[in-house]
């Protein structure tokens, strides 16, 4: 933990008149780090984003961001891009038109060519906005993250609707935005994006951050997994191992390295054939369902 986080919440709380949507949540943002707030259906991400973003007041608890309450936006706007669940651009206004008010609104300096590039939008600089596809919306939406190159960055949900070239694109973006020394905070419900990307990541569920660390710190306490099948004939393989369907074996392991040679050399000893086989690592979803599958409260 650094002394000067670019995020830093305190015990924050948000309700809506009885109900409690965020419940203690504390957490810090690092500079350069991309953070990933992630959670249930409801689980109180948007509202504690919110908060963070400057645009709802919290019930109590400390917020900063770089150093200020977020309701500085004259000192934190220029500093910081938002990429929105839905921007909300006017549809009678052109491409070009809504990147330059980007500009305006974010008072970052950018060029208009070098923006549109970036979101691969050059091609409908003059379309108007309501005549955009729901993939190449979203990409104008990531132009307010991307112009003038922000300090910290706020993406929710970035790939939703998002065909994977353009997902690819987008994420070579922050990757570049990151090198420059951007700090990210990202939500989304694509775990595997999060998996990839985030250096570090917050669980949250019924109101509260129930787990947070890097991804190999979540996933330890869950077993990875090994799959084959093997031939109708064949011996049942030395270690524990539950068929899951007919021929198919998975063998849950804390300790991948050994595990698959003690199968390797049985295989090799009894020239058993392992069909189809795979060691795959603890994925955040069995962290996530697990985590799910607790109370909310
Ligand atoms: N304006 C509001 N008034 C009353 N309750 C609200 C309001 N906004 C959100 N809530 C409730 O607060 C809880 C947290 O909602 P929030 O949108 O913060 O969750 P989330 O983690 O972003 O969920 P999702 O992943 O479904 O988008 C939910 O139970 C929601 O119904």
């Amino acid at each position: 933990m650094s002394a000067n986080p670019v995020i830093d919440v305190d015990e924050l709380n948000v309700s809506y008149g009885d109900f409690s949507a965020v419940r203690d949540l504390s957490f810090q943002v690092e500079p350069g780090e991309l953070y990933a707030l992630l959670g249930t259906n409801g689980a109180g991400k948007t509202s504690a984003l919110e908060v963070i973003e400057g645009h709802r007041k919290a019930s109590s608890g400390t917020v900063r961001v770089f150093g200020r309450s977020p309701t500085d936006r004259r000192a934190i706007r220029p500093r910081t891009g938002i990429m929105l669940q839905e921007s909300g651009f006017a549809g009678d206004l052109t491409v070009s038109e809504s990147v330059r008010l980007i500009g305006r609104l974010s008072g970052r300096a950018d060029a208009l060519d070098r923006v549109l590039k970036v979101v691969d939008l050059t091609h409908k600089a003059d379309t108007l906005v309501s005549q955009l596809s729901g993939g190449e919306k979203r990409r104008l939406d990531f132009a307010t993250a991307v112009y003038g190159r922000p300090e910290l960055i706020f993406l929710d949900e970035p790939t939703t609707g998002l065909d994977i070239q353009s997902r690819d694109a987008l994420w070579d973006a922050v990757q570049r935005l990151r090198e420059d020394g951007s700090t990210v905070v990202l939500t989304t419900h694509y775990l595997e994006e999060a998996q990839q990307r985030a250096d570090r990541i917050g669980l949250m569920h019924g109101g509260t951050l129930r787990q947070q660390g890097t991804v190999s710190e979540l996933t330890r306490a869950l077993p990875a997994t090994i799959q084959f099948s093997l031939p109708r004939d064949a011996a049942t393989p030395p270690m524990h191992s539950a068929p899951v369907s007919g021929s198919t074996y998975v063998i849950e392991t804390f300790d991948m390295q050994a595990d698959l040679k003690q199968l390797l050399d049985w295989a090799n000893a009894h020239a058993v054939e392992l069909r189809g086989l795979s060691a795959a690592p603890t994925r955040l979803d069995d962290v996530f369902r697990a985590i799910g599958s607790q109370p909310a409260s």
